[in-house]
């Protein structure tokens, strides 16, 4: 048997550094709007508990790989700690934490009772039999079994994970404390307690965020041209969506290539070529192939980042074309990008608010799931429409009142919470 090590090594952080320059700077700047004490920034820029666990699995072949797996949980002051799970190749502790922190400020913004972590392990699922991700998750799941419960730190699925990890996340954690718990996590099957509507709720709130920014320019979602990175959870069904809405759908991508129609793609017809192709994007008959770069720089009206980090970079700002930028994925404009689409006047829905609808249909699948009634699909869209709009419209009146982006509009708001809950519940000794 061979021990193989995949722990990832990162250069240490000095401990006065704030790891996450993106997420900080946002928190600074809305902590400068919101003439934050000090005290209080220092706090929020720091995550509450780093958690990084070995993962010794056994693959098919019999060789034993270690891999990292993390945890990071930003802050509990609002609520338990709630994320999701990735499983990518490039996850690092870092980006870990940035995006717990991301979380923190997310659920504060639609004004559900949860705090932010996420976590997650650098592979990549695909190079994996299921049997073997199921070993992973399921040992992932106890190293963290102190550190995670219902009323402590709830994960669910994020890139590379779906229903299928959360159901063995659950069924470990359930059979260490020796009785179902099925609010350990959200975003699990139907049949062990998960909520209609979630697995295309990120997706949904998508779709709602582009409505209601078309909606104020005077435009509808009918004939609104829209490409998208990303066809996974997020990006799939945001296209389906938005193309039952009427809108063009001009382009898709995935991890393989992309698909571009000057007349609109056939969604449907795309998804049933997926399946019997998968990873075969480029050869869609009912459009060309086109790469995921040049797919970001198509003309159109809404431009959706819906697959990784740092899409749109100080590289490439300056020649995208759309006149909304909807962050469907956490943190795909970088620092510099952000400032240059800003400059151009080109509006970013920022991802705290765009892709929230995941989150609030979690919470939704948690709060059925407390008081055992379970509601139809119908009910949880409507229910995840109302606080998904509500949220929408704080933010725009919030920029347009203060004449600031809809970035450190949202950031002011989520930010603004928590540091009220802080400062309300004393600040830590
Ligand atoms: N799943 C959820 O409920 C939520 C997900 N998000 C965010 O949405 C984003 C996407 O997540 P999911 O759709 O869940 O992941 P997923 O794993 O279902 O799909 C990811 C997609 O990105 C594509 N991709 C990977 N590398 C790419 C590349 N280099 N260029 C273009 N596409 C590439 C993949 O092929 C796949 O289509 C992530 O940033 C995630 O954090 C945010 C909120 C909730
Ligand atoms: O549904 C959840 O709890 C978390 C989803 C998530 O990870 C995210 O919004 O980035």
């Amino acid at each position: 048997m061979v021990l193989s090590s995949t722990i990832a090594r990162e250069a240490p952080t000095p401990a006065h550094i704030c790891p996450m320059d993106r997420s900080c700077s946002y928190l600074q700047q809305a902590a400068s709007q919101l003439n934050l004490d000090t005290n209080i920034t220092t706090i929020l820029e720091h995550p509450r508990k780093v958690i990084t666990v070995s993962i010794p699995v056994k693959l098919d072949t019999g060789e034993v790989q270690v891999l990292a797996g993390h945890r990071v949980q930003h802050s509990d002051i609002l609520g338990p700690y709630k994320g999701g799970i990735r499983y990518h190749p490039s996850v690092t502790l870092r980006e870990v934490s940035a995006l717990a922190m991301l979380m923190t400020w997310k659920c504060a913004l639609l004004g559900i009772p949860y705090g932010g972590a996420k976590g997650g392990i650098a592979i990549d699922p695909n190079q994996y039999s299921v049997g073997e991700l199921e070993r992973i998750t399921r040992r992932y799941t106890s190293e963290l079994i102190k550190d995670i419960g219902p009323a402590v730190d709830i994960p669910a699925p994020d890139m590379g994970t779906s229903a299928r990890e959360m159901a063995w996340m659950m069924d470990t954690y359930s059979m260490h404390v020796g009785h179902a718990v099925p609010g350990i996590v959200t975003g699990k099957p139907l049949s062990i307690g998960g909520s209609r509507g979630r697995q295309q709720a990120t997706g949904r709130g998508v779709m709602l965020a582009i409505r209601e920014a078309l909606a104020e320019r005077g435009q509808s979602l009918a004939g609104a041209s829209i490409a998208i990175q990303g066809f996974g959870n997020v990006g799939s069904s945001a296209a389906i969506l938005l193309h039952e809405a009427g809108a063009k759908i001009l382009a898709v991508s995935n991890g393989s290539g992309g698909v571009y129609s000057e007349g609109g793609l056939d969604i449907p017809a795309l998804q049933a070529h997926l399946q019997d192709n998968p990873r075969q994007m480029g050869t869609f008959p009912g459009g060309e192939a086109i790469g995921n770069a040049d797919l970001l720089l198509l003309p159109c009206d809404v431009l959706v980042p819906a697959a990784l980090e740092d899409q749109i970079t100080a590289e490439n700002a300056d020649r995208i074309q759309a006149k909304i930028v909807a962050e469907a994925a956490n943190g795909p404009i970088t620092l510099d990008g952000d400032r240059i689409l800003a400059d151009r006047g080109i509006l970013v829905l920022p991802d705290i608010l765009t892709n929230a609808g995941g989150v609030v249909v979690s919470y939704l699948e948690w709060v059925q799931g407390q008081s055992y009634v379970f509601w139809d699909e119908e009910r949880v869209n409507r229910e995840m429409e109302g606080l998904m709009v509500n949220a929408y419209h704080r933010v725009s009146a919030t920029a347009r009142c203060k004449t600031i982006s809809f970035r450190l509009a949202a950031y002011t708001l989520g930010v603004g919470r928590v540091a009220q809950a802080l400062s309300d519940r004393g600040l830590y000794p």
